[in-house]
């Protein structure tokens, strides 16, 4: 059953170029391609449910089917799909906390898939994770300090203290806040600390699950420019994964269409955006309201550019990508002064 189904496998390298890497003169030779920083290669993974009564049958759901694709250095790679398309399950895979059915998966050329706990420390730091919902990805019973200091500690790092002051004060928040508790903030400030604890350790690969689709419309498009900026600043690679194209649209460079567990098209943001091959990616674009897909139109690198808006063009709540009405100023709930 695998073999029919690894059949029908697409395989597929994300190798759009980077805007910040820039691209070479047309008279300079091309630079060599650079080698992937994860590399995915036909990727399955099979939920298996064992029989719980006599008139329960085990059952199988079948969530990746055969998914390959590189992420390159300082790419930033969207996935894209609607609910079940199996983008968790992508995700989990490849920060290692679950593993492939079948298939393999490498950072840096060393297999990350199917390893053992104790071969994946080098992963650890390099590799850092921001999930959807930040109240559950940050326990209550800890301060804000310590929450963003775990994974220095457990790296050793020589002064938490002082990096936890700085990796605040890059995600906007003020040093008090590092004394709170996470309840004592607001959903677009939780989303903040989460990012924070993330970038504490320098990682190389920021995944982000679905970042801002837990928080009120008002604060989306501040929490979006906040993660661009800091993939910048910090020189990382983004693995961004969403059900909005238009999220994806604006934050990634390269994005990645899965669709019941297949990848049905890899291409550079403005591909997909503007000449889609497969139809369920056109239906996808179809299904972002006629405004927003006009906005979808400016990439992030005309902002970043200033060919859109002025030198500081910013993602404003009212073009800022989202399935509902984003046209409400940003709250004063998140401001954080
Ligand atoms: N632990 C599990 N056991 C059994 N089936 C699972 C498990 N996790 C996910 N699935 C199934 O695998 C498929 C893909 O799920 P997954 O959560 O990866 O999709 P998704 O695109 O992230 O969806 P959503 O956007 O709703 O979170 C779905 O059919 C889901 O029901």
């Amino acid at each position: 059953m695998r073999e029919a189904t690894r059949s029908r496998t697409a395989t597929f390298t994300g190798s759009a170029p980077t805007a910040a890497r820039g691209s070479a003169g047309s008279d300079s030779p091309s630079p060599p391609p650079a080698e992937p920083i994860l590399c995915v290669r036909d990727v399955h993974r099979v939920y298996r449910q064992p029989r719980v009564s006599l008139f329960r049958p085990p059952s199988e759901v079948h969530a990746l089917r055969g998914v390959s694709f590189d992420v390159l250095p300082g790419q930033r790679f969207g996935i894209v799909g609607e609910s079940g398309s199996g983008k968790s399950t992508l995700l989990r895979l490849l920060c290692a906390l679950d593993h492939p059915t079948s298939g393999t998966i490498e950072f840096e050329g060393r297999r990350i898939s199917g390893q053992p706990e104790r071969r994946l420390r080098f992963l650890r730091r390099r590799l850092q994770v921001v999930f959807q919902d930040p109240m559950s990805s940050l326990d209550p019973r800890m301060r804000v300090r310590d929450i963003v200091a775990e994974p220095l500690v457990a790296q050793r790092h020589p002064d938490p203290a002082s990096r936890v002051r700085e990796v605040l004060s890059d995600v906007g928040l003020p040093a008090d806040a590092a004394d709170r508790y996470p309840h004592q903030f607001s959903g677009g400030q939780r989303q903040r600390i989460a990012i924070a604890r993330a970038l504490a350790p320098r990682p190389e690969v920021l995944v982000a699950d679905e970042p801002v689709s837990a928080l009120d419309v008002s604060v989306r498009a501040q929490i979006l420019n906040l993660l661009t900026d800091l993939v910048e600043e910090y020189a990382l690679t983004l693995v961004f994964v969403s059900h909005e194209l238009s999220v994806v649209r604006h934050v990634c460079d390269t994005v990645a269409v899965l669709r019941h567990g297949e990848l049905v098209e890899v291409g550079t943001a403005a591909q997909i955006h503007d000449q889609p091959r497969h139809p369920y990616t056109r239906r996808l674009i179809a299904a972002i309201p006629t405004l927003r897909r006009a906005l979808a139109g400016v990439t992030a690198g005309d902002l970043a550019r200033g060919a859109v808006g002025g030198a500081n063009a910013r993602f404003e709540p009212s073009s800022a990508p989202t399935e509902g009405v984003m046209d409400s100023p940003a709250s004063e709930e998140d401001q954080t002064q």
